[in-house]
């Protein structure tokens, strides 16, 4: 769902810095050969995340939900010269895809991909993280915030996507729409936790910036 009418949304990408050949050829790939694509983050949010990424300047990144790679290449950018960025994916499927983009920027060598299910991987990092960025299985949300809070240094930021699922939040939840729900309870757990700040960006489909005090 797009949030603005089409004609400002394409305003907005024209009036934002373009994607590089590579994420234009990585966008338009996952589009044509992979499934959902929709779950990419796209030009006009990838930038941001590329924005806030040179805002911290961060060491560590944690991504949960890595697809075919675009948003890590985009928040990798940010990084500092000794820095990585960890990203998580349980498809295993989507590991030779992104990895034939990352390979052809030098921001590679600065991305560790971990396959698997991110429960049982997040507790076994030990890492100091300044930036996480949610993107996997809206289900969850509430677990990897709770399983991450305590691994993100104080000040750092946690980005959480899809927080306002196509609109759903504000519409009538059917008693069955257990992903609404979900997504309702975490926006409302942040909103209510004392140990963070935080603003929801109506950018896309949503996203929350937290900074933890
Ligand atoms: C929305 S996509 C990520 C999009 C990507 N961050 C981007 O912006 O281009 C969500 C990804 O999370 C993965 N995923 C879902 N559940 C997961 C889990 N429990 N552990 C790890 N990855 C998971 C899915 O396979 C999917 O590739």
């Amino acid at each position: 769902m797009d949030f603005l009418p089409a004609d400002l949304t394409a305003y907005a990408e024209t009036h934002t810095s373009p994607e590089s050949t590579l994420l234009q050829q990585l966008n338009r790939n996952t589009r044509a050969q992979v499934m959902a694509p929709r779950m990419l983050s796209g030009h006009l949010q990838g930038r941001l995340l590329s924005m806030i990424a040179h805002m911290i300047r961060p060491r560590r990144i944690l991504e949960i939900g890595t697809y075919t790679g675009y948003s890590a290449l985009c928040l990798a950018e940010g990084l500092t010269d000794d820095g990585l960025l960890i990203t998580l994916e349980q498809n295993e499927e989507l590991e030779d895809f992104a990895r034939s983009y990352w390979q052809q920027s030098p921001l590679g060598a600065k991305i560790d991909l971990r396959i698997g299910s991110a429960a049982d991987i997040i507790p076994a990092l030990d890492e100091t993280f300044d930036l996480v960025f949610i993107d996997a299985d809206k289900r969850n949300n509430q677990l990897y915030y709770e399983l991450i809070f305590d691994k993100l240094r104080p000040g750092g930021f946690i980005l959480a996507d899809n927080v306002l699922w196509s609109g759903k939040v504000v519409a009538p939840v059917k008693t069955n729409d257990t992903d609404t729900k979900t997504v309702l309870a975490f926006n409302q757990l942040v909103q209510n936790d004392p140990r963070v700040e935080n603003i929801l960006l109506p950018i896309r489909d949503g996203i929350m910036l937290i900074r933890k005090r």
